[in-house]
């Protein structure tokens, strides 16, 4: 079976994917934006992808493949909300084009920490945060690794936020399929990867932190302490209440479905 996978463009799956061609000489290994892999999955053209969490709270028909994934247990780094008037003036709001957990989210903490619902607006993929003109952006990923600080009236960390306010882990984004049979081996081939990468933080952070413009000893501690790549119980009670606070806000479906990781 050649599998169609695809991955986060995103210097966060990294440790992820290290040496997963090598375990899997047979896939086809594709990288995109969070919300593009969600589509494609959706229309077919992956048979497994790392999507955001809400997609796969929407979807049906999807199962988790793994118990590696995108998530927090505190600030995360790469996941900001910017405000240039005070977060209770929110009217606009500008949702990073990459995303959609953290979008519903950012919505989330706005309406309950200050009880606003803003129209939203996109933050597109190629435009710069001075060129979109909003009370409050989203930024995710590779474009939120370095925003300046000091320019805006609030700068949150949705990580942190989070977990401050639930006492629970967060989860953004986790390996779904939409096939009833997969290749055996590949949920294995998941976690084994998202260990030897984590093992190997130091070597992968002195690949890549040049490039994306932080030192190498951010970039382990991006690795190793902010992102955290395994998804246990903590991590589906997060995700559970998060599924729960975005139905009341109509952001997602109300189910009565338990979250279970029953791995395929
Ligand atoms: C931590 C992050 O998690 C991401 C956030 C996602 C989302 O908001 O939909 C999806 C995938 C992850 O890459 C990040 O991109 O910085």
């Amino acid at each position: 079976m050649r599998h169609r996978i695809g991955a986060v463009s995103y210097l966060n799956t990294k440790p992820l994917i290290h040496g997963l061609r090598d375990r899997l000489p047979n896939i086809d290994l594709d990288f995109d934006l969070p919300s593009r892999l969600a589509d494609r999955l959706n229309h077919g053209e992956l048979d497994v992808a790392l999507i955001p969490s809400v997609e796969f709270l929407r979807g049906a028909g999807l199962q988790i493949l793994s118990d590696a994934c995108i998530a927090c247990r505190g600030p995360v780094r790469s996941v900001r909300l910017l405000f240039r008037r005070p977060p209770s003036q929110t009217q606009t709001l500008a949702l990073d084009v990459g995303s959609r957990t953290s979008a519903v989210l950012a919505q989330v903490l706005l309406q309950q920490q200050h009880g606003v619902r803003p129209s939203l607006v996109p933050f597109d993929i190629d435009a710069r945060l001075d060129q979109i003109d909003a009370d409050a952006v989203l930024i995710i990923g590779d474009r939120a690794m370095d925003v300046p600080a000091g320019q805006y009236v609030e700068n949150w960390d949705l990580g942190e936020q989070w977990c401050n306010l639930t006492g629970l882990p967060f989860v953004f984004a986790m390996w779904v399929t939409n096939q009833r049979s997969i290749e055996p081996g590949l949920s294995v081939a998941l976690q084994e990867a998202r260990d030897q990468g984590l093992a190997a933080a130091e070597q992968l952070a002195a690949q890549y932190a040049a490039t994306y413009g932080i030192s190498t000893a951010d970039c382990v501690t991006y690795f190793r302490q902010q992102l955290h790549f395994h998804l246990g119980e903590r991590e589906l009670a997060g995700l559970d209440l998060f599924r729960r606070q975005a139905a009341e806000l109509r952001l997602l479906p109300a189910t009565s479905t338990q979250l279970s990781l029953e791995l395929l």
